[in-house]
This record gives C-alpha cells, structure tokens and sequence, in this order.
C-alpha cells in the first residue's frame, strides 16, 4: 500500500502547491507561537482553502486551550496533532474533531504510553522526545532509535516523525514499516522557511517505497 506523507510547518502558498502536486497526503499548520512555523488564523485559513479537499489539514497544537482550538478549527481542519496532551483532554477535544496524539519516543519504554490513548485519538504519531527544557516539542530535525518500533504493536493507526529528510525517509519506512511519515525540518533551509526542491525530493522519496 501506498506510504502517506505530511508535510508539517507550511506557512506560504507556493510551498503548499508543491506538497499537493508531489503528492502529499497532508499538510500540517502550527499554531504554537514559540515556533518559527507558528502561523495566523487568517493565514491559516487561506491556506487551507487552497489546499484540495483529497489532501487532509492537519492543525498542529501544544496543549490548546478552548480559544485556541475554536479559532484554529474556525480555518478549516480536518484534524488536529496534539503534543504534551494527555488521555482526558484528547479525549474531550475528540468529541469535536479527529485527533492525532504526539508521543515522544526516547526508549521502548515510552512507546507504553500509546496504550493509554486508545479510546482518545484516532492516530499516533511517534515522534522524537526533544531534550528537557527545549523550546519546542517537536520541529527540530531531532530522530528516535526507529528500531524500538520492530515488534511493537500500535494500538491505532500511525505515523513516524522526527528528523526525517529526502535522504533518511526510505529507511526508515524500511525500519519501522511505517505506512505514513511526517516532517517538518528536513524539507528545510532555515528553521521556518520550507524549501521547494527538499520538499518534492522528500515526496518523490517516499513514492518509491
Ligand atoms: O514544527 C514545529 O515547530 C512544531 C512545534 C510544536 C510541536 C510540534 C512541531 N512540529 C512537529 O514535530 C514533528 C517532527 O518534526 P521534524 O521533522 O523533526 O522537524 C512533526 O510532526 C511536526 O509536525
């Protein structure tokens, strides 16, 4: 089956086109001011009025409070990625859209927490554990020992994330078995600042899995 892929952290439209016509499956926006991909809710929705209706949006959030989810769903989201969120609140925030849980993987011992969100999300996405104190949860090119996920058994759909790029992704998919990638920082020049040739070479990359 054909391996999924988000392209996390758009801000602009030409890098938005780019993802849709190499074919990713999603397309992720930040509302997190600390980050260098935070975006506006107007920006926000005019981007996701862009983006086809095949191609999912995905909002990307830190432990929203009420405001934060009404307005960022008021810009048209078909789902939401929650980092640092626990079961309750997933499950709250579920009720009113799909959901996807965030968890920060460092050992196999963390991939126990997925358990715990089987009746409150609708996806997991592993995604690195980014160091104590770091500004940000996730977005820093930061990856996981993709080993740990052999022989573990997700308790819902899945994603793999952190610190995937045009040149890692195809191993990793081949490591983890992974039917949906997610990244941000590797189709990259700056922090922030997408790059269209990184993000079709990651697309491309992927369809060849
Ligand atoms: O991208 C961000 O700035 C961000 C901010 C807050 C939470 C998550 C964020 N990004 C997510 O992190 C993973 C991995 O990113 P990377 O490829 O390692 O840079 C990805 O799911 C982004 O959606």
């Amino acid at each position: 089956m054909r391996v999924q892929a988000k392209i996390c952290g758009l801000t602009t439209f030409e890098t938005l086109d780019t993802a849709v016509r190499h074919g990713a499956s999603h397309v992720g926006f930040v509302f997190f001011p600390p980050s260098p991909r935070n975006l506006g809710f107007d920006q926000a929705r005019a981007l996701a009025t862009r983006a086809p209706a095949h191609v999912q949006k995905i909002g990307v959030f830190v432990d929203p409070d009420d405001a934060m989810l009404d307005a960022a769903l008021a810009a048209g989201l078909d789902a939401v990625q929650l980092h640092k969120v626990t079961p309750d609140r997933a499950a709250a925030i579920r009720r009113r859209v799909p959901v996807w849980v965030a968890l920060a993987v460092k050992t196999a011992a963390d991939l126990r927490a997925a358990a715990g969100f089987q009746a409150a999300a609708d996806r997991i996405l592993y995604d690195a554990k980014t160091p104590e104190g770091a500004a940000l949860p996730g977005g820093m090119g930061l990856r996981f020992d993709w080993t740990l996920l052999q022989g573990h058994r997700p308790p819902l759909p899945w994603a793999l994330s952190g610190g995937l790029d045009p040149d890692n992704v195809a191993e990793a998919i081949r490591v983890t078995g992974a039917p949906q990638v997610d990244v941000s920082s590797g189709v990259e020049s700056a922090p922030g600042v997408k790059d269209v040739a990184k993000i079709a070479a990651f697309l491309q990359a992927v369809a060849r899995c």
